[in-house]
């Protein structure tokens, strides 16, 4: 079985024990009452002052590289990104395979003003109360992972909880289902999640087939400023980076050589 598989099964057993244990008319009442959120999708709609944006991600371990970064302090992590210009920051709260928390997302979401990403496997609508409730401000949708009715349903519920949503697709097919059910962003993984091979080409590839005006964010396997590069020429300007700025030395000097500004730092 394909790792995504594993991952979609235990996350769905994983939510009928946070129902067990907190059942949705709760979540929901604190998600109502949680503090507005910052605009996530505003932020990604036209390129920042460098001409980049990057949504720099908080990311300890994944299936395909294992620990990234053992003991990594989402604090420091988060307020270096910032520093650095990050346009918004993901947050990783699968605990099982990413070693990720609501803990990392509420550290990371305190110690800055940029706004914040639930980086999970959404399949179900309360994760998206819960990541409301927690205090994201947007949360990524695997159009793999879900029936397209889901996707229209999670992107409505979106909406009426003030949360942005990025919608994640990996080949032409599942571009065309992200536009249909009326994403807001569209992510195209240039990582295959069932093979783990990763190819920047795809999101060029896949920049052909966005309707014109519209924006998206590449993800996943930008290693340094020459992949910016390429993905600018091809019309990209949002970037979501985890591993490359997680693993460097100087998370900040890391960002700020993505985003063509000057080094210095003091992380
Ligand atoms: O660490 P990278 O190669 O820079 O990739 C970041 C991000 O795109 C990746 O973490 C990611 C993209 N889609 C996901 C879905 C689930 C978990 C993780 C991801």
């Amino acid at each position: 079985m394909d790792i995504l598989r594993k991952i979609l099964e235990v996350k769905a057993q994983e939510v009928e024990e946070a129902k067990r244990r907190e059942p949705l008319s709760a979540v929901r009442r604190r998600a109502e009452e949680s503090p507005p959120t910052r605009p996530f999708l505003e932020s990604l709609s036209a390129p920042g002052p460098e001409g980049v944006n990057v949504i720099a991600e908080i990311k300890r371990a994944s299936p395909s590289k294992g620990t990234i970064r053992a003991g990594l302090d989402p604090r420091a992590y988060a307020r270096a990104y910032q520093r650095a210009g990050a346009a918004a920051l993901s947050v990783l709260t699968d605990e099982r395979f990413f070693q990720g928390s609501f803990r990392d997302l509420q550290v990371a979401r305190e110690a800055v003003e940029v706004p914040v990403l639930r980086k999970d496997f959404t399949i179900d609508e309360y994760q998206i109360y819960e990541a409301r409730a927690v205090g994201a401000d947007a949360v990524l949708l695997i159009v793999r992972a879900v029936p397209p009715d889901f996707l229209r349903d999670a992107l409505s519920l979106c909406r009426e909880l003030g949360l942005g949503a990025l919608v994640e697709v990996h080949d032409e097919r599942e571009m065309e289902t992200a536009l249909a059910r009326g994403a807001p962003l569209i992510g195209v993984n240039n990582r295959d999640l069932t093979t783990f091979r990763t190819d920047i080409e795809t999101s060029i590839r896949l920049r052909k087939q966005l309707p014109a005006g519209m924006p998206m964010v590449a993800e996943s396997g930008i290693g340094g400023r020459e992949d910016v590069e390429r993905l600018l020429d091809a019309g990209i300007f949002n970037f979501l980076v985890g591993e490359s700025l997680v693993r460097a030395p100087d998370p900040e000097t890391a960002l700020r050589s993505l985003l063509g500004t000057a080094a210095g730092s003091r992380f």
